[in-house]
C-alpha cells in the first residue's frame, strides 16, 4: 500500500507543536512535545508514573497552560484564545477521569445534565439529551439513582455519558479504567470503542497499561520524563519497539497475556527445534 500524498491526508484534529510545561519550582513535566491526532482516531499515551501523562492530557484542553508551544484543536489555536472563547472551544472536548468526579448529591441524570445546563440548555433540553446519553451507555434505568448506589464500572459509564452529553468531537480519558477490575475494564474499553466507531468521537487516552492501548488505540506515543521517546501505529510499536521504555512496556503486556500460557505447548506441538523454542520463550519473557 502506498502512502497517500499529504494533501489527501486529513488535517489533524489535535495538534501540539513544541509544547512544554514547567511548574513553579522548576519541574519540567512536559518537554517540547509535538504530536498530531487524526480525526476519528484513538490515540494512546503510555508512560510510567510521573512521566507527565496527566499534564500532557490536560494541556490539550488547556486545563494546564503551556509554558511554551501551541495547542490547536479543530482548527482553533487554543493557546491564542481569550478565556471566554476558550470556554466555548472546550465544549468540543469532553473529559473522563480515573476517579469519575461525579457530584454525590446529584442523581445520575442530574450529573449528566449538568454540563448541558452550564452550556445554556433549558432544563427540559438538558434532561432529554442527558437521558439520550444515558441510553447510549446502557444506563437509562439508573437515571434516578445516586452515584454511590452504583458500581465503579457504572459510575465510569455515567462519567462517559456526562462527557458525551455536549456532543464533543474529542474525548480525553485520564486513566479511565485504572480504578476498575479487569472485567469492568474490558466493558468500559468496549464502550470507548463504540464512542469512537458509532459517534465518530476522536479519543486521546493516557494509561500505564499497554493492554488498554492494544485494546482500543490506533496510534500511540511513549512518554518518558516529559518527552515522547517513540510514536507510531500501535501494531508497529508492539511488533518492533525500538526505545528501551517501549520495549519494557511491550514486555509487560506480553507477560500479562493469557496467550503466553499456551505458547510452550504450541511450540512443542509444531515441532519447533528445542533451541529455537527456548530462545523464543526467553525473548518474550516466558
Ligand atoms: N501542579 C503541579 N505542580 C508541580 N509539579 C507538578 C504538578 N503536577 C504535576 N507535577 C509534576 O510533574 C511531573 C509529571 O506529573 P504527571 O502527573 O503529569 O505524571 P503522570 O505520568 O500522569 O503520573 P501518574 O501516572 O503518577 O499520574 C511529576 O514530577 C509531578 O510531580
Amino acid at each position: 500500500m502506498t502512502t497517500p500524498p499529504p494533501s489527501a491526508q486529513p488535517r489533524p484534529l489535535i495538534q501540539l507543536d513544541d509544547v512544554s510545561k514547567e511548574f513553579a519550582g522548576g519541574t519540567v513535566a512536559v518537554d517540547r512535545v509535538s504530536l498530531a491526532v487524526a480525526p476519528g482516531s484513538v490515540f494512546g499515551i503510555v508512560g510510567h508514573s510521573g512521566a507527565g501523562k496527566s499534564t500532557l492530557l490536560r494541556l490539550i484542553n488547556l486545563l494546564e497552560t503551556p509554558t511554551t508551544g501551541t495547542v490547536t484543536v479543530a482548527g482553533q489555536e487554543l493557546t491564542a484564545l481569550g478565556s471566554r472563547q476558550l470556554r466555548a472551544a472546550r465544549r468540543d472536548i469532553g473529559m473522563v477521569f480515573q476517579q469519575f468526579n461525579l457530584f454525590r448529591s446529584r442523581t445520575v441524570l442530574g450529573n449528566v445534565a449538568y454540563p448541558l445546563r452550564q452550556a445554556g440548555a433549558t432544563r427540559a433540553e438538558a434532561r432529554e439529551r442527558a437521558a439520550e446519553a444515558l441510553r447510549f451507555v446502557g444506563l437509562a434505568d439508573q437515571a434516578r439513582r445516586y452515584p454511590e448506589q452504583l458500581s465503579g464500572g457504572q459510575r465510569q459509564r455515567v462519567g462517559i455519558a456526562r462527557a458525551l452529553a455536549t456532543e464533543p468531537r474529542v474525548l480525553l480519558c485520564d486513566e479511565a479504567t485504572s480504578a476498575l477490575d479487569p472485567q469492568t475494564t474490558q466493558e468500559v474499553l468496549a464502550l470507548l470503542r463504540r464512542v469512537n466507531d458509532e459517534l465518530g468521537v476522536t479519543i486521546v487516552l493516557i494509561t500505564h497499561e499497554m493492554e488498554v492501548v492494544r485494546a482500543v488505540c490506533d496510534r500511540m506515543a511513549v512518554l518518558d520524563a516529559g518527552r515522547i521517546v517513540e510514536m507510531g501505529p500501535v501494531r508497529e510499536l508492539f511488533a518492533a519497539p525500538r526505545h528501551p521504555t517501549t520495549r519494557a512496556f511491550v514486555r509487560s503486556a506480553v507477560q500479562a497475556s493469557p496467550l503466553l500460557d499456551l505458547l510452550p505447548a504450541a511450540l512443542r506441538k509444531h515441532g519447533v527445534d528445542e533451541a529455537v523454542a527456548a530462545s523464543v520463550l526467553a525473548e518474550v519473557g516466558a
